[in-house]
């Protein structure tokens, strides 16, 4: 389950820093929004910059836990944000280790907001096979 944004109901009145919020109350948590603020990530927040969290995730975010939360947090967190991870990173570690990749020249940059920042038009890439021994 993938959201741009995390909900929340205040069970009994609560201060949040200078807001009281009463009994009840829905709070939408845009992380979308702040995955994208110029105060925690700098004025390149909108580049692809994955190189961002090669010193992990307390580095880039200045050890600020809250500016990152692809899976939430708290008691309501993903459960399946551990298995997402090892997936991912096994399916890039397989292909890494079989094909290089470029970009085509046919790829069109325009990411744009549906749940998540995707890329409108997908991403095209052309794969080269390594050279390897299995
Ligand atoms: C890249 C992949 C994924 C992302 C980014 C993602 C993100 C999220 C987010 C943001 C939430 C809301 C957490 C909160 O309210 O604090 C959530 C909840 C949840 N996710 Fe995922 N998720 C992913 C993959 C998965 C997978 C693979 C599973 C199941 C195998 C899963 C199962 C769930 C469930 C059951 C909840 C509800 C947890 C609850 O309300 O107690 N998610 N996820």
């Amino acid at each position: 389950m993938t959201s741009c944004s995390e909900t929340r109901r205040a069970e009994r009145e609560v201060r949040l820093g200078k807001l009281i919020v009463p009994a009840n109350v829905e709070l939408q948590i845009p992380n979308l929004a702040f995955h994208h603020d110029a105060q925690y990530w700098g004025q390149d927040v909108d580049l692809f910059k994955p190189e961002r969290f090669s010193e992990g995730v307390a580095k880039a975010t200045k050890d600020n836990i809250v500016a990152f939360l692809p899976f939430g947090m708290g008691p309501r967190t993903c459960v399946g944000f551990n298995f997402a991870t090892i997936e991912v990173k096994i399916a890039l570690s397989m292909i890494l280790q079989r094909y290089s990749i470029t970009l085509s020249p046919t790829y069109v940059h325009s990411p744009f907001h549906f749940l998540t920042v995707r890329p409108q038009h997908g991403v095209k890439v052309i794969l080269h096979r390594l050279n390897r021994k299995e």
